[in-house]
């Protein structure tokens, strides 16, 4: 696939995060799929709160909504050139920063927009404005080029098992594992699509589905719990699926659920892809054990849609991401090429360090 040969206006249509010039548009994925709407923030603290409360969510989606974020805060801010602006802009980079713990793609956008604010000069709002754009541009573009060296490791007349939601509504567009799918169903690669529900915010469920149907194409749905004996049946060959953080060693941490469809799938003999842009890459954290896993309101395990589905006064724990041991990954997808079997020297060899 090479992008002049790729319909991307057919597969591509569904953008989370509209900037209007004066605020940020967040599509929200709370309401999916059953409402689609955009909810409207006016600044930092607004677009920290939506990336808390999953409004906007998926690695890249996050640091894109805070680098946009940082431009709002801006607003408020008088400063001569770009290093005052800086320094009177750190709480706001510090508060969009802490909204999620997992996810590097936060503190990696954020880090980059600072970088070019200290060194730039007068027109440093318009420096960090064409930053944030520049940071979506080349997520978008991370994952049209993702999509092309994944799908090209997949046999004609595969299927695949994904989950969580790292589509377009995970990404700048197109979406990283998803975008992988995307590009495999469009080349006759693939030819049925499993999608796990992801308990308990069932991004699987709610989102995935919906976003391939955009597209056209007809997932099928299962229970979290049905993936083994799905493997098991023979039914799929890859599973693929994103990231929220790559460490240097090439441990994977990605959507609770993730390490035990790895296992399931060493088990049975089905590859294990994950798909993510080189922003996911943290080769500052050596391995997956350093990871701050985020854990988020038990509440979350209590009910669905809002329906109380478990008895009054039951403590639960709910880890929202899980770490994937390299060793357990066939192959990692970024736009710089495919790492196969990942380990520290590979990673090395990719991204130095
Ligand atoms: C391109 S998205 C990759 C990951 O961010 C995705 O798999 C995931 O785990 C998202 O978690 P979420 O809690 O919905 O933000």
């Amino acid at each position: 696939m090479n992008d002049t040969a790729f319909d991307f206006d057919r597969y591509d249509r569904i953008r989370p995060i509209r900037w209007t010039g004066d605020a940020l548009e967040l599509l929200d994925q709370r309401k999916l799929p059953f409402e689609v709407g955009y909810v409207r923030c006016d600044s930092s603290e607004a677009v920290a709160d939506a990336i808390r409360a999953l409004t906007v969510r998926g690695a890249p989606a996050i640091g894109i909504a805070a680098a946009w974020g940082l431009v709002l805060a801006a607003r408020s801010v008088d400063a001569a050139d770009g290093a005052e602006a800086a320094a009177k802009l750190q709480p706001a980079i510090d508060h969009l920063n802490a909204a999620r713990p997992t996810a590097v793609n936060l503190a990696w956008a954020l880090a980059r927009m600072r970088r070019v604010l200290v060194s730039a000069g007068s027109d440093w709002r318009d420096v960090i404005e064409a930053e944030a754009r520049a940071i979506a541009d080349e997520d978008l573009a991370a994952n049209r080029r993702m999509g092309a060296l994944g799908a090209a490791l997949i046999e004609p007349g595969s299927n695949v098992l994904t989950h969580c939601n790292t589509g377009s509504l995970a990404t700048a567009g197109f979406g990283t594992a998803l975008g992988v799918i995307r590009a495999g169903v469009a080349q006759g690669r693939i030819d049925e699509v499993f999608a796990g529900e992801t308990r308990p915010w069932l991004q699987g469920a709610r989102l995935t589905v919906w976003e391939l149907q955009q597209d056209g194409i007809a997932p099928t749905l299962i229970a979290d719990a049905a993936a083994s004996h799905l493997m098991k049946s023979g039914r799929v060959q890859w599973v693929v699926v994103g990231a929220d953080r790559i460490c240097a060693n090439g441990d994977v941490a990605n959507k609770i659920g993730t390490y035990q469809l790895a296992i399931a799938a060493r088990h049975h003999g089905v590859k294990f892809m994950v798909a993510a842009p080189s922003s996911t890459v943290d080769m500052d954290t050596p391995s997956g054990e350093l990871i701050h896993i985020e854990e988020r309101d038990p509440g979350e395990l209590f009910g669905i849609g809002g329906n109380r589905t478990a008895a009054d006064g039951v403590g639960a724990w709910n880890p929202v991401f899980d770490v994937t041991p390299h060793d357990l990954v066939d192959a990692i997808v970024t736009e710089r090429g495919v790492i196969e079997n990942p380990d520290a020297g590979a990673m090395r060899e990719a991204f130095g360090g």
